[in-house]
């Protein structure tokens, strides 16, 4: 080592998150590794010192510092990790609330055509371009929340052309813009109208052509199905995860959202890395999830959005040693917000984690969600150099005080990104 690139010195309260080699679960997600009148020392993106900040200024001692940042006493945290959204799509559902308002629910307008399908008619329209420009919009907010890395799943193309056209976008953002993009095929979305007559054959689609195509061109890690009443049977899911696993995706599922259907028992029977939404979730579903080490990623953003009643039992699958992620869900229909910082209010009054155990759940157990806990979701020697600064001195203030951004700044692998609340890249 014979520089500093950068030096992140007098930071009130520092989260670190320090020691997460395996997904946090019962008391370890309200240990967050705080430590106070702390710094950073960043060197090519990385972090070399973390810690006191005597401790950090006696490692660094004698080095050359490039950059200093003053953090005035701020509260600062790992990077958030969004580890689900639908970030790419066309068109919005705003027609959609006066109906919920009337007591339409999610499956009705679902099933009379409208829901998924008619953001899937709209994605289908749209240019790469459109497309782009509309998630680059959402993924710029994204970043002014905090988020540093981003999970983002196809499924509203429902075509081998229109999927991979929906995928592409997710390549060409992660290689543009300073978020990190993990890219998830999710072709099992919805029977698209006209396969409706013949489900099966859809299904064939998915697991012959599809899957095999997005494998060979590298434009997805991770392979999403939605399990659901009058979308994807357990069956089918199980069939379509397992052709997934055999070609090398990594699996996710979004189970048990609304009807009780087994998605999470299907989840710990074939160790996937993360089963999402949950609300309906059974106990012995949430038993098998527990066996299998398979993590919980639990979205109240979109319980609260579609007026459920219940939401997931996040308090009682921690207590019960399952390790539990948050996520936006961000999408144009459940869950039409890209707010990080809503979901950690959310969170603690819907789901009653504590303001610990939620920024647990968007940074160490949300990387872990999307594979990527060996390099961010905490800030530890070795790790990208993805900070963010809030105008806030402690942790529970963010839940606390709510609908309003807290972030000053953001640090991604080094670089100064969002500065005094605004986006300070360089576009490309
Ligand atoms: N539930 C399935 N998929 C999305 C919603 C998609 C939509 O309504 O457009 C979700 O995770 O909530
Ligand atoms: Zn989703």
């Amino acid at each position: 080592m014979n520089r500093i690139d950068l030096l992140l010195y007098n930071i009130g309260v520092l989260i670190t998150m320090q020691g997460s080699a395996l997904p946090r679960t019962k008391e370890d997600m309200s240990q967050v590794g705080e430590i106070h009148n702390a710094a950073i020392a960043v060197l090519d993106g990385k972090i070399v010192a973390v810690g006191t900040e005597e401790e950090v200024r006696a490692v660094i001692t004698g080095l050359p510092i490039l950059k200093q940042i003053d953090a005035e006493g701020k509260l600062v945290t790992p990077g958030l990790v969004d580890p689900h959204t639908h970030l790419v799509h066309g068109g919005s559902r705003e027609h959609e609330l006066p109906l919920k308002l009337k007591g339409a629910t999610y499956l009705e307008i679902l099933a009379q055509g409208g829901g998924i399908l008619s953001t899937v008619r709209a994605t289908r329209l749209a240019t790469e371009e459109k497309l782009y420009a509309k998630a680059l919009t959402s993924l710029n907010t994204m970043l002014l929340q905090g988020a540093t890395t981003v999970e983002a799943k196809s499924g509203y193309g429902l075509t081998m052309k229109d999927e991979l056209k929906q995928l592409r976008v997710t390549q060409r953002l992660n290689q543009s813009h300073p978020v990190d993009l993990v890219s998830t095929f999710m072709g099992a979305h919805m029977i698209p109208e006209e396969y409706k007559q013949d489900p099966s054959a859809y299904v064939e689609l998915v697991i012959h052509e599809m899957l095999p195509e997005v494998k060979r061109l590298g434009l997805a890690e991770f392979c999403d199905v939605f399990c659901e009443h009058g979308v994807f049977s357990v069956e089918q899911s199980r069939q379509i995860l397992h052709a997934a696993r055999e070609l090398g995706f990594g699996l996710k599922i979004h189970a048990d959202e609304i009807v009780p259907m087994g998605g999470a028992e299907l989840a710990g029977e074939l160790g996937c890395i993360s089963a999402e939404h949950l609300i309906a979730a059974s106990d012995e579903g949430i038993a098998a999830m527990q066996q299998a080490g398979v993590i919980a990623v639990c979205l109240p953003a979109t319980s609260f959005n579609l007026r459920l009643k219940e939401h997931a039992r996040a308090r009682s699958m921690i207590d019960m040693g399952v390790p539990v992620a948050l996520s936006t869900d961000y999408n144009p229909g459940s869950s039409p917000t890209e707010s990080i910082q809503l979901v950690m209010t959310l969170g603690c009054l819907n789901l009653l984690l504590s303001p610990e155990e939620v920024i647990t759940a968007i940074t160490i157990n949300a990387a872990h969600a999307i594979g990527r806990a060996d390099t961010i979701g905490s800030l530890e020697v070795g790790k990208y150099a993805d900070i963010v600064l809030y105008n806030a001195t402690n942790l529970a203030y963010l839940p606390y005080h709510f609908g309003i951004n807290h972030v000053h700044t953001v640090i991604k692998q080094g670089q100064v990104v969002v500065s005094n609340g605004q986006l300070a890249y360089p576009t490309l």
